[in-house]
């Protein structure tokens, strides 16, 4: 054993040590050898680190949309399709319009099933102000109080309207078939397009509410005509009558449906019982004599409105053609919002580049439909507070849409006010650019003191349904989200 080498030495190192009657000439040659390893090492190491981020560069970016239902993750999602996916998005223009019937179809149902209410002699007592109902109060029948005012006065007309509108009961159903459509399965889950629409506080306890609709796939019933079988020729034939059939009684029904909607009568007594019809009903119901004729067929703008409850989780991949983002492929994620839904999102958590939260900011005067204590804001702030507080997404950049501003804007334009519903609200003014800055203060405080680590606040406020104030607004969020997956990739 040499001189001074400890007794314990390890045996490797003992091995790789120089000779200890090592000659200059030998000792430089070593040093020399050495080196050049270490740096061929060095490049192997850096070459695989490249490998590695450029395969973590060119995987697919995975982005959440998350946020309460109808807070317009659907809506956000038609957008992405409508700018990357417009081949895809012209096959599926016709298969949505079976969806849009079935919106305007249902409104008008609903209305019906409410003027039937009426006629016999009057509903379960008519909901007066629920927006009004203090955070307090939540589902307590105190909260519905008899409407005060003269009666209203039905007529023949009304009774006759509604006989002449019955065969769109026959036709709601037949589109729910051939949509592949369920009802909502739990009663406390599910609520009425029409009764709840965003910005509409919700029916009461007790009332008959219409199920919501939803599909368990998010393509089985886009099937564009051209996709179809020869061996399908017969079934196509039959769906082709059908389609054509349903159209033919729509068109027929037209000018009795925009009676109805326009009806002094029957508005003072949607009015009286609370229900705003601004959103996809009220949206296709206001355009009756374009949508209502046999060769209807969608505008852009109709397919983005239509309203369509998702359920579960579902997958869309999205081949960047053009913007900041050309080249790299998305998997984007469209969640059902809903409380009992939300459970599924966790395992999506996991290898999660970017979350999308939608929180309408017009709702703070309404209530979770399936859940009448909850006022809609406060669920958006407490999702938004467990979204934010994960040490599962610390490292996933979260953007934040205040969405539904043009509803806030046409709810405070009516008269509503924020400080009877949000009293912390105080006195500031009932306008909407104030409204919007309180809103996102308290969004950003809630980041800036749950999140695990410092990460920038990054919000955006949207009226998703405008699709071309939209589309600036998803170019600026996907250089971001490029540019967070791109950095983390370096960082490998
Ligand atoms: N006016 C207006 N309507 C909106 C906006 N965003 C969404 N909507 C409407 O709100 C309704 C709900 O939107 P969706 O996108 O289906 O909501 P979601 O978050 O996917 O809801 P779930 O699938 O139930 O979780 C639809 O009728 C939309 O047309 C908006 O910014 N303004
Ligand atoms: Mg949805």
């Amino acid at each position: 054993m040499g001189v001074g080498r400890a007794v314990d030495e390890d045996p490797l190192s003992r091995l790789l040590a120089p000779p200890p009657n090592e000659t200059p000439e030998e000792r430089e040659t070593r040093l020399r050898l050495e080196a050049e390893a270490r740096l061929r090492s060095e490049r192997i190491d850096d070459q695989l680190r490249a490998e590695k981020a450029a395969l973590k560069k060119n995987r697919p970016v995975k982005v959440l949309l998350l946020g309460q239902s109808e807070s317009g993750k659907s809506t956000t999602l038609k957008n992405f399709q409508l700018a990357y996916c417009q081949d895809q998005w012209e096959a599926e223009r016709a298969s949505w319009r079976m969806v849009i019937q079935l919106n305007l179809i249902r409104g008008i149902n609903h209305i019906l099933d409410l003027l039937a209410e009426e006629i016999a002699g009057g509903p379960a007592p008519a909901l007066a102000g629920d927006s009004d109902v203090s955070d307090e109060e939540g589902m307590s029948p105190s909260a519905y109080t008899p409407r005060t005012g003269s009666m209203l006065h039905f007529t023949g007309k009304h009774r006759l309207l509604k006989l002449r509108l019955a065969p769109l009961r026959t036709v709601q159903r037949d589109l729910e078939m051939r949509i592949g459509i369920q009802a909502g399965a739990n009663p406390s889950e599910v609520h009425d397009v029409l009764s709840s629409p965003p910005g509409s506080p919700v029916m009461g306890a007790g009332r008959r509410q219409q199920q919501e609709f939803f599909v368990r796939s998010a393509t089985s019933w886009k099937q564009p005509a051209h996709a179809r079988s020869p061996s399908e020729g017969k079934g196509a034939r039959y769906q082709d009558a059908q389609v054509r059939e349903t159209a033919d009684i729509i068109a027929g029904c037209a000018e009795d449906m925009k009676a109805i909607w326009e009806d002094p009568t029957v508005r003072e007594m949607l009015v009286r019982k609370g229900i705003r019809m601004e959103a996809t009903p009220g949206f296709f119901l206001n355009d009756i004599d374009r949508i209502a004729v046999r060769d209807y067929q969608p505008t852009d703008d109709d397919v983005v409105r239509a309203r369509l409850r998702t359920l579960g989780v579902q997958e869309y991949r999205i081949k960047f053609n053009k913007g900041p983002a050309t080249g790299s492929e998305w998997y984007i994620y469209d969640v059902g919002g809903s409380r009992t839904q939300r459970i599924a999102w966790y395992p999506y958590f996991d290898d999660c580049d970017a979350i999308i939260f939608l929180a309408p900011v017009s709702c703070f005067d309404e209530r979770l439909a399936e859940d009448r204590r909850i006022n809609r804001l406060e669920d958006s702030y407490m999702l938004w507070k467990a979204v934010v507080s994960s040490k599962l997404l610390a490292k996933t950049s979260i953007i934040l849409f205040l969405n539904k501003r043009d509803l806030l804007e046409q709810k405070l334009r009516s008269g509503v006010r924020i400080r009877d519903h949000v009293h912390s609200y105080g006195d500031r003014p009932n306008e909407v650019e104030h409204a919007l800055k309180y809103f996102q203060q308290h969004f950003r405080d809630i980041l800036r003191k749950h999140s695990p680590e410092p990460r920038p606040f990054r919000s955006h406020i949207t009226s998703v349904v405008d699709t071309k104030a939209t589309a600036v607004t998803l170019s600026v969020v996907e250089e971001g989200i490029l540019r967070d997956h791109l950095q983390r990739a370096d960082l490998l």
